[in-house]
């Protein structure tokens, strides 16, 4: 057959078919005109009484089939459309520079924006490779994460505290389907998921509205459809059954459309809600006020959410947001399905019969509300013991050579035994409350509903056969299948918003476990922050208040409340003057912070030094650290401006050296009113901790520079050989010697673990003359290390003319140091300042000396009494 022939057969069968289903010939009509004739001859069956009743109802389902086809498509257009828009305004609005002025920054892993906002670029899913230095251009992806605006920190810290303190004021009161509470808490979140109106997620949100209407929409016209499609069966009308069967197959394709946009935009919309969500507890958490290092002195974040703020942060944050989204489709589906199909059926079944069935649906909210296990407190409760367990497995793998050394495995297994059990515990504590709940669910939302849909659909149809007298099978058949297909889909809407009774309830425990987090941190990261402090008894005025008669009154009550609040947020009373070419402290008292705030256990008492001694007020300008730009590969440049000194802090066990260090790092507070802190630029100070820290998964060369992050130093244009010449400085050259040479600085390992102690101190040595800061405190930082290797160290602080506070213990670093503080041993909280190499300082020295040579006259006496006891030792 040649092509010609296919064509106008094909062109019959085409003109056939739309003469046959709705009677329009397309004898005269062209390819142009075709929609057109199309769309105006629906219209006219539609809207004609005389049009022929079936080819009326077919040009219905053909017009609503178009609608809906069209309509899927422009919002599918319109949402891709909607992103790339959104991209454009962010590109013009972020990274142009012009409306910035000044130039950009840009580092290997991202670019940081003048307006404060970052294009990151991190590994492209496909290839997982989590090293950015090593991400090929073509194998990233950009990120951007639009700027901080600390105002919304601070609006947010009055919200999240009204509604806080309102819940622990027991105003809550529970309502008949959820608490009150919940909605308050979702309400405070519901601003950092959706914050504004015209934010994308209320598109999205928008958009998956508008899918559930027309899905509902849909499933009304198939019910119908498959009515008609019974009836063509048992009325042998083939040509019309096949008919129904491409309306069937057509009104399929926005269907399945439609169920997976829904499905998709659920999803979406849960992933941007985790985005937001740890975006903003994130900029909370990790930023200058240290909310991550300060939530351990919240008194009122010691549950379970706080203690493992890790698995909080990840798993609460997403099961959180899964379950929010789940909620609101699972709400709002059957709702818009309740109010659509209840429409329709009040036509077929009567206002009667739809008011049965929403009777129906209230009588078995009530019992399953009834019957609901508090599900909110139980997953709470099971999401806190995984977070345990979890978090157990960590600190075991941190200490893991610890534990091997102490032989330390029974206890960890009894230990690990008991958290999985318990996680187990409330795991089947769960499902066995759920158990009865199911069981009473299922035999009501499965069996009694559909027996009484059943009842309802065939009400009509009894009822006209009374009436009429007349039987007829078919019509009363299509009306039966169409009926009882509604009822089941209503059956279902409504067995689903049952079923979201729960989902609620489990809604309630993460949403209390988020708020809980965000409140600590917001309390934390406030600047008013009271480290935990409750009152401050000693300075609220009692008496006063005490000889009010009306005391007991509720308002006096609330007053004495309030003022409580009020004294307890004026706690931190101390000064802290910043840029000073300097370290001084003046009356400060070194105090524990706790509830009791100043009147906690105070260990040192009015503590005043200054280091260096006297500043010249001319070289106070704070011109000090290294000036990388300047001095890029040479680091043996002494601070020329500068003599150098150097403090000794000496004091037994706990007396509260390092708690000094504390002080001057500013992460304790200081509570005294008169107490004055001085400090350098935060350039110019660095603080070496007791315990050594190193970076996880990173490199050497990020050992080394920390602080600093490997982007900023290569953006600096920093080379290597800088860090092999402080190695070789601090005598840590032999690393790379090993096997690798300088590509030993791009080993990535678990240096916490490979370095050995005295290594890891020398590292810390190793960061001193790397950022080279002009003032360092040093807490315990040479006791791992070797005499000979130790007097090298100090030396070369004294080389480069570092001023620096050593904490110690150890008497013999005294020749390194000009000023000594020594903290009484009696727990007294007095001290001792006095300057190296003066009359008294030489005269306290001689006297040690003197009282060591005393001891060493009597070392042949405690020889012979030694021998003494030996020699009774073998006789016996
Ligand atoms: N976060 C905290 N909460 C409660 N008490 C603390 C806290 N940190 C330190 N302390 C207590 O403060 C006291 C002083 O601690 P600090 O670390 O200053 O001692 P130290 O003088 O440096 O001792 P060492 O020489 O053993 O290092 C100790 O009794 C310690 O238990």
């Amino acid at each position: 057959m040649s092509e010609l022939a296919i064509a106008n057969k094909l062109q019959k069968l085409v003109a056939d078919m739309h003469s046959h289903c709705i009677g329009l010939n397309l004898k005269d009509v062209t390819l142009k005109t075709y929609l057109n004739t199309l769309l105006n001859h629906l219209l006219r069956l539609i809207k004609s009484p005389l049009s022929q009743p079936r080819h009326k109802r077919r040009a219905q389902i053909v017009f609503l089939s178009l609608v809906v086809s069209c309509l899927s498509l422009v919002t599918g257009c319109s949402y891709f459309g909607y992103r790339i828009v959104s991209k454009c305004y962010y590109f013009f609005k972020y990274s142009n520079k012009r409306h910035e002025g000044a130039p950009l920054r840009r580092t290997r892993s991202q670019t940081l924006l003048n307006s404060g906002a970052r294009i990151m670029y991190i590994p492209d899913d496909k290839t997982m490779n989590t090293n950015v230095n090593v991400i090929s251009k073509d194998k990233r992806k950009k990120i951007f994460i639009p700027p901080k605006y600390d105002d919304v920190y601070e609006h947010d810290k009055y919200l999240f505290k009204a509604i806080d303190s309102s819940i622990a004021n027991g105003q809550n009161k529970q309502s008949q389907l959820f608490y009150s509470k919940f909605l308050n808490q979702m309400n405070a979140i519901s601003k950092i998921l959706i914050p504004s109106i015209f934010d994308k997620n209320s598109v999205l949100l928008v958009l998956q509205i508008f899918f559930l209407i027309m899905r509902t929409w849909l499933s009304l016209f198939v019910a119908r459809l498959d009515g008609q499609i019974v009836r063509d069966i048992i009325s042998h009308r083939g040509r019309k059954f096949l008919l129904d069967l491409v309306v069937w197959f057509l009104i399929a394709v926005p269907a399945s459309y439609t169920n997976s946009a829904i499905k998709l935009l659920q999803r979406k919309l849960s992933l941007n809600f985790k985005v937001n969500l740890t975006r903003y507890i994130h900029d909370m958490y990790l930023d200058d006020r240290l909310a991550f290092y300060k939530l351990m002195f919240d008194t009122k974040a010691s549950s379970s959410v706080i203690k493992n703020i890790d698995n909080s942060i990840t798993n609460d944050v997403s099961r959180f947001c899964d379950a929010t989204c789940s909620v609101v489709a699972n709400i709002a589906k059957p709702v818009i399905d309740l109010v659509f199909f209840s429409i329709y059926l009040r036509d077929n079944l009567g206002t009667v019969g739809v008011g049965g069935i929403f009777f129906n649906y209230f009588l078995t909210g009530y019992i399953l509300r009834r019957y609901t296990p508090p599900l909110g407190k139980l997953t709470s409760a099971s999401s806190a013991a995984d977070g345990t367990y979890y978090n157990y497995h960590l600190n075991m793998i941190n200490n893991s050579e610890e534990i091997a050394f102490y032989q330390g495995t029974d206890v960890e297994r009894i230990k690990v035994q008991k958290l999985y059990e318990t996680l187990m515990e409330a795991m089947l504590n769960v499902s066995k409350r759920k158990f009865n709940y199911n069981m009473i669910e299922d035999y009501i939302l499965k069996y009694t509903w559909s027996g009484l849909g059943y009842v309802f659909a065939s009400i009509p149809i009894v009822l006209s056969t009374v009436a009429t007298g007349v039987n007829s099978e078919q019509r009363n058949m299509k009306d039966f299948i169409v009926n009882k297909r509604l009822m089941l889909s209503l059956a279902d809407a409504g067995s689903r918003l049952m079923h979201s009774i729960k989902d609620i309830s489990q809604l309630t425990g993460y949403t209390n476990r988020i708020f809980t987090l965000l409140a600590a941190l917001h309390r934390v990261h406030s600047i008013n922050f009271n480290y935990g402090a409750t009152t401050r008894s000693s300075q609220i005025d009692w008496d006063q208040l005490s000889s009010n008669k009306d005391m007991h009154t509720a308002n006096n009550l609330h007053l004495i409340k309030q003022k409580r609040i009020e004294k307890a947020t004026e706690v931190v009373q101390g000064t802290v003057q910043n840029n000073f070419n300097g370290v001084r402290l003046e009356n400060v008292d070194i105090v524990i912070p706790s509830t009791r705030a100043k009147n906690g256990t105070k260990l040192i008492k009015k503590l005043t030094f200054q280091v260096p001694p006297s500043i010249d007020p001319l070289s106070s300008r704070a011109d000090s650290v290294q000036d990388f730009n300047e001095i890029t590969n040479d680091i043996s440049i002494p601070f020329l401006n500068s003599a150098g000194s150097s403090l000794l802090i000496l004091g037994p066990n706990g007396c509260g050296k390092s708690s000094i260090q504390r002080i001057i790092a500013e992460i304790w507070p200081i509570y005294n009113k008169n107490g004055l802190l001085s400090k350098p630029t935060e350039a110019n100070l660095l603080c070496v901790p007791q315990k050594p820290y190193f970076t996880r998964g990173g490199t050497l060369r990020d050992q080394i520079i920390y602080p600093m992050s490997s982007d900023e130093f290569f953006d600096r244009g920093l080379k290597d050989k800088l860090l092999v010449q402080v190695l070789r400085e601090v005598k840590l050259d032999y690393l790379l010697k090993r096997d690798k040479g300088w590509s030993y600085l791009d080993t990535v390992s678990d240096w916490k673990d490979v370095l050995s102690g005295g290594e890891k101190q020398r590292m810390n040595f190793a960061r001193i003359m790397f950022h080279k800061p002009r003032f360092v405190v040093l807490d315990e930082a040479t006791n791992a290390i070797s005499a000979d290797m130790e007097d090298y160290l100090f030396n070369v602080l004294k080389r480069y003319r570092f001023n620096f506070i050593t904490i110690s213990q150890r008497p013999s670093l005294i020749k390194y140091h000009d000023l000594l503080l020594e903290i009484s041993d009696d727990n007294s909280g007095l001290w001792q300042l006095q300057t190296l190499g003066t009359d008294e300082a030489i005269t306290s020295i001689d006297n040690e000396i003197e009282e060591i040579k005393r001891k060493l006259e009597k070392v042949n006496e405690w020889k012979a009494e030694r021998e003494e006891l030996q020699r009774k030792l073998e006789i016996l």
